[in-house]
């Protein structure tokens, strides 16, 4: 409940000016009278009374100031009459009228209670000057008693208001002891002003904040100059653990006046400290957010470029060099889109986790937003400093990751420039980092590079694949390359995967590995896969008689399977070319399966019941269930090459290989093994009895003629060897 504040100040009486009323008791009527006469001269207000019974009636019914009353020899009525008067109403004045000439009349008076004397006879002048003095003196009196009961009250509300402050106010000795405290210490301190007074003001002040708060109060600044706007840390005494208050605090020098012993003389010090920890703290709150990643607790885009602009600065005085690492999560966007932003938040998390680790003191990662992360790492001794830490992060992000019991498979493309050699400014360096790494995802992810100034931009680069993909498809730029895929046991090419290639009439073949992640992004894979599809289907319908059974493969985009009418489309192609639906053989990623999986499975069901059969490409390097695999209609996994091509770097991942050639026979599924360069690898795949193989030792991709060529080849020794 807030305080309340004592009551306004109180109102003068209205009569306070007016002359007060006068009662003359005398039995005298004549005197009365020319009181009477004497008092209307005068304003002065008077009535009369010829007894002290007459008199009591009117003191109980009026409010006398002065009661003058005539006292005779003898006569105890009057004298009764004055010490009633004088109990009945504090602060009357009595004045006794006598006639006796000695002292003791008016003494006995006195004693009872009248406050002056006039003796009879008397002169009007004289008794006008005593009844007008003692009216002066008693109009005195009352005004002073009003003042005074007005600075009580000012006091009183000076108090107040001080003491229910939300501000602390404080006034220091010379010393610096306080001498004043308001109530708000025990709001801010914890701390009754009683237990403060007499103690230094340093007691209050925490450690950091001492030597700062020690200057200031000894500049004992005033008037103008005064000190404002000191933000210092309060721990108070026994407050121990408990979060420091801030505030903001005025400190002004009190110094004697003029009229003082010593003028100029320094006496202390007065102030206001005002509690603004809460205000600090939503400050830092909101400054915290601006400069961080709230998920990671990272900083942002602005802070690290506050940071870059830091270390640019320093590293142009001490020509010194900068990298800037632009780094993106391989296979992020899949487990994100199918398995929820809350598993992918949670691996986000445990990315920045592991890049954090990665990191010495200095350096500064941030993340600017979805799978981008950026590291500036200062002052670089050399290139291959960088390139240590970039295959570290990716060294560490290439271990699983476990969300929700997921065992989630991550990898990261990272694109590097330095300072100065790829760039001056700040915007400069994060772009040429940022094309390098694009140009990493275009050429196989899960590596790093530097930026090169071929590289060119990014965005310009994708505009014009775009573009070129639309040109390429009207001006039939594209055409289908087939690599045999061999049986290793009967020593027959069973199949051919049909590639695609794109022949650019300025800068020659572009790869796919660079063009079809354009064409994914921007839809233009589906009329480009039917295309292949159609064209494969054409083309090996062509081929000389004898390759009746030979099957077609062709690789699937998720976009094409994730069409409402794929399984028509696919249907509608093999009756128009008049290919039959058994010879075809669909390739999938396993990233097909994160989204919609009960649609693909029934998709998938309704192709297998046709004939057509189903492998799934780059098996293993994407996000492997085993539960997924057993619901679908599969047919097929194919390994993918990294881990062929490792059974010659090291023993050890070849044990990989082994390991889903296993699982993938205890599931009743062929195997091909793709990449296949060296008799090594296919000695060793053979032992594994992996059936199928294809890669660059049995042939590279060919073309329509070339193919058909190759199968005539192989055919002429199959037979050879049979006879
Ligand atoms: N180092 C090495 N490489 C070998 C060897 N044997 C074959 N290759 C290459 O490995 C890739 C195999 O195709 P993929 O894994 O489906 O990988 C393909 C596939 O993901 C995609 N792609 C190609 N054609 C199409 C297509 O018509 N549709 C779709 N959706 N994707 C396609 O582009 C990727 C790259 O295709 P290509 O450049 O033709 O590269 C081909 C092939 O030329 C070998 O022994 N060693």
């Amino acid at each position: 409940m807030p305080p309340t504040p004592p009551e306004e100040m109180d109102t003068l009486p209205s009569a306070y000016e007016r002359s007060e009323r006068i009662l003359a008791v005398d039995r005298h009527p004549r005197l009365l009278e020319s009181l009477d006469m004497l008092a209307n001269a005068r304003g002065i207000p008077l009535d009369t009374a010829e007894t002290p019974a007459e008199a009591r009636t009117l003191v109980r019914q009026r409010e006398y100031g002065v009661v003058l009353v005539d006292m005779q020899a003898e006569d105890t009525a009057s004298l009764d009459l004055m010490e009633w008067l004088h109990n009945h109403r504090a602060g009357m004045d009595v004045i006794a009228l006598t006639a006796d000439p000695t002292c003791r009349a008016p003494i006995e008076a006195l004693r009872r209670g009248a406050s002056e004397f006039i003796r009879k006879p008397f002169a009007p002048e004289a008794m006008l000057a005593t009844l007008e003095n003692t009216l002066e003196r008693r109009r005195l009196s009352r005004q002073n008693e009003q003042i005074r009961h007005r600075l009580k009250r000012s006091e009183r509300l000076y108090r107040f208001i001080v003491d229910n402050s939300p501000d602390f106010i404080y006034v220091l000795d010379a010393e610096g002891r306080f001498t004043f405290i308001n109530r708000s210490a025990e709001r801010l301190l914890g701390m009754t002003p009683d237990t403060l007074l007499g103690e230094h003001f340093q007691c209050l002040i925490a450690d950091e904040d001492r030597a700062v708060a020690e200057r200031r109060f000894n500049e004992r600044r005033t008037g103008q100059r005064a000190t404002h706007n000191l933000e210092l840390q309060l721990a108070p005494p026994g407050a121990a653990g408990q979060p420091t208050r801030t505030v903001d605090l005025t400190a002004m020098g009190i110094y004697a006046d003029g009229d003082a012993p010593h003028p100029g003389q320094f006496l202390g010090t007065y102030g206001i400290a005002r509690d603004v920890t809460d205000r600090k703290h939503a400050e830092s709150i909101v400054h915290y957010q601006a400069h961080h990643d709230l998920l990671t607790g990272l900083p942002n885009r602005a802070l690290l470029k506050d940071r870059l602009a830091q270390a640019l600065a320093r590293a142009r005085r001490g020509n010194e060099e900068v990298a800037v690492l632009f780094l993106d999560l391989d296979r992020f966007k899949v487990v994100n889109d199918s398995l929820g932003h809350s598993v992918g938040d949670q691996l986000l998390q445990q990315v920045a986790q592991r890049l954090r680790a990665c990191l010495r003191e200095g350096d500064t990662l941030a993340r600017l937003g979805g799978d981008e992360f950026t590291l500036l790492l200062p002052a670089i001794p050399d290139r291959p400093a960088v390139e240590r830490v970039a295959q570290k992060c990716i060294d560490a992000l290439e271990q699983p990751f476990m969300v929700h019991n997921h065992r989630l498979f991550l990898g990261v493309s990272i694109g590097i420039a330095l300072f100065p050699e790829h760039g001056e400014t700040l915007e400069t360096l994060i772009k040429h980092a940022d094309v390098a790494m694009y140009h990493v995802k275009e050429h196989g992810k899960g590596h790093y590079t530097f930026f090169d100034q071929a590289m060119g931009s990014r965005i310009d680069h994708h505009l014009n694949m775009e573009t070129g993909l639309r040109r390429a498809l009207e001006q039939h730029e594209f055409r289908v390359a087939y690599q045999p895929q061999v049986d290793v046991v009967s020593g027959r090419v069973t199949g051919m995967e049909a590639l695609i290639r794109w022949q650019h009439p300025e800068t020659g073949e572009v790869s796919p590995r660079e063009f079809i992640p354009v064409a994914e992004q921007t839809g233009l894979i589906l009329p480009i896969g039917e295309w292949l599809l159609r064209s494969a289907c054409e083309e090996l319908l062509r081929w000389p008689d004898g390759n009746e059974g030979l099957r077609l493969a062709v690789n699937l985009s998720p976009l094409q399977v994730h069409q409402r009418d794929f399984v028509d489309r696919v249907r509608a192609i093999c009756d128009e070319t008049g290919f039959p639906l058994r010879r075809l053989d669909l390739e999938i990623t396993e990233n097909l399966l994160m989204r919609d999986v009960e649609s693909v499975v029934e998709k998938l069901r309704t192709l297998s019941r046709l004939g057509v059969t189903i492998t799934i490409d780059d098996f293993g390097t994407g996000y492997s269930s085993l539960g997924y695999l057993q619901r679908l209609p599969i047919h097929a996994l194919k390994i993918d090459q990294s881990f062929v091509h490792a059974i010659r770097e090291n023993e050890e991942k070849g044990t990989l290989v082994e390991t889903i050639i296993a699982m993938a026979h205890g599931l009743g599924l062929n195997v091909v093994a793709e990449g296949v360069e060296t008799k090594r690898q296919l000695d060793y795949l053979r032992r594994l009895q992996c059936g199928r193989m294809q890669g660059f030792y049995f042939s590279y991709p060919l073309s329509g003629h070339e193919a058909v060529d190759l199968l005539e080849g192989w055919a002429r020794e199959h037979l050879a060897s049979r006879h």
